[in-house]
């Protein structure tokens, strides 16, 4: 899916959050927001899914403005792993799981077998296949994620909108769901705080600060101490490790 933003302001009670954001992400392409606390990752990510309605300017996903399109309608394309999605409910991760096939069904359609492997293929991919009869509201907060996540990708979404998901994976988990989302051939927006994952993985990045698009590009273009400067007002060094083909980010203390 392709997906334009053009001049996007979003404001709150008359405070501007964005302000003239604009930039284009091509079918397939793996993309990282990065920037300080409050800088607006997540109110651009919420912007993205029809949380937050513009206060100028327009959001297209394939050159359709989702303006005009019912949540619904979004939910056949996009799937979304919020900050804070409801996982105090009763359901077995199984079921919850289930509910990413929804958007594809009519009222009172049957899930039919194709749905049942797309199921039985995402709790293998997340490994969370062994306790997929208990209750969601049991495990621990990256179980619980993985379990989201999961749901996400069983709705097989053109695209997929990520605010921090890494948030309470340990590092096996958040190396595993890197390598994951990067297989996929769908188009993937997340935003993230750690600079070392975003620098090794995505395809782009954008840079936000207080509310504005600094700049996107590469990481390569984009992540320089120079930007990490002006992102976070700390010292930073990035250090490549060749025998990985990674590059690690040092931050100075004083
Ligand atoms: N409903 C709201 N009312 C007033 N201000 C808001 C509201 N939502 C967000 N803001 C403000 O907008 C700014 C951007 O918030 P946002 O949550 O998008 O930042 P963020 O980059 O995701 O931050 P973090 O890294 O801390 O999660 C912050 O200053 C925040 O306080």
């Amino acid at each position: 899916m392709m997906i334009n933003v053009e001049d996007l302001t979003i404001k709150i009670k008359e405070k501007t959050i964005l302000e003239n954001i604009s930039f284009k992400v091509l079918p397939g392409q793996f993309v990282g927001i990065i920037g300080s606390n409050g800088s607006g990752k997540s109110t651009l990510i919420k912007s993205l899914y029809k949380i937050l309605e513009p206060s100028s300017g327009s959001i297209l996903f394939n050159k359709k403005n989702i303006s005009g399109m019912s949540h619904a309608e979004l939910a056949k394309h996009v799937a979304v792993v919020g900050q804070f999605n409801r996982t105090d409910l009763d359901f077995s991760v199984r079921e919850f799981v289930v509910m990413g096939r929804y958007p594809h069904k009519k009222r009172y359609e049957r899930m039919n077998r194709e749905d049942y492997t797309i199921v039985e293929q995402t709790l293998n991919l997340l490994e969370i296949r062994d306790y997929q009869d208990r209750k969601i509201s049991s495990l621990s907060g990256g179980e619980k994620q993985r379990v989201v996540v999961a749901r996400a990708l069983t709705q097989q979404p053109k695209c997929l909108i990520l605010d921090e998901p890494t948030n309470h994976l340990d590092i096996k988990y958040q190396l595993q769901l890197f390598k994951q989302l990067k297989k996929l051939p769908i188009t993937i927006i997340m935003s993230i705080h750690d600079i070392a994952f975003a620098y090794n993985f995505f395809d782009r990045i954008l840079v936000l600060v207080k509310g504005r698009l600094l700049m996107t590009g590469t990481p390569e273009e984009v992540i320089t101490p120079q930007t990490i400067k002006q992102m976070f007002d700390v010292n930073a060094h990035l250090i490549p490790c060749e025998s990985q083909n990674k590059t690690a980010v040092i931050y100075e203390d004083d």
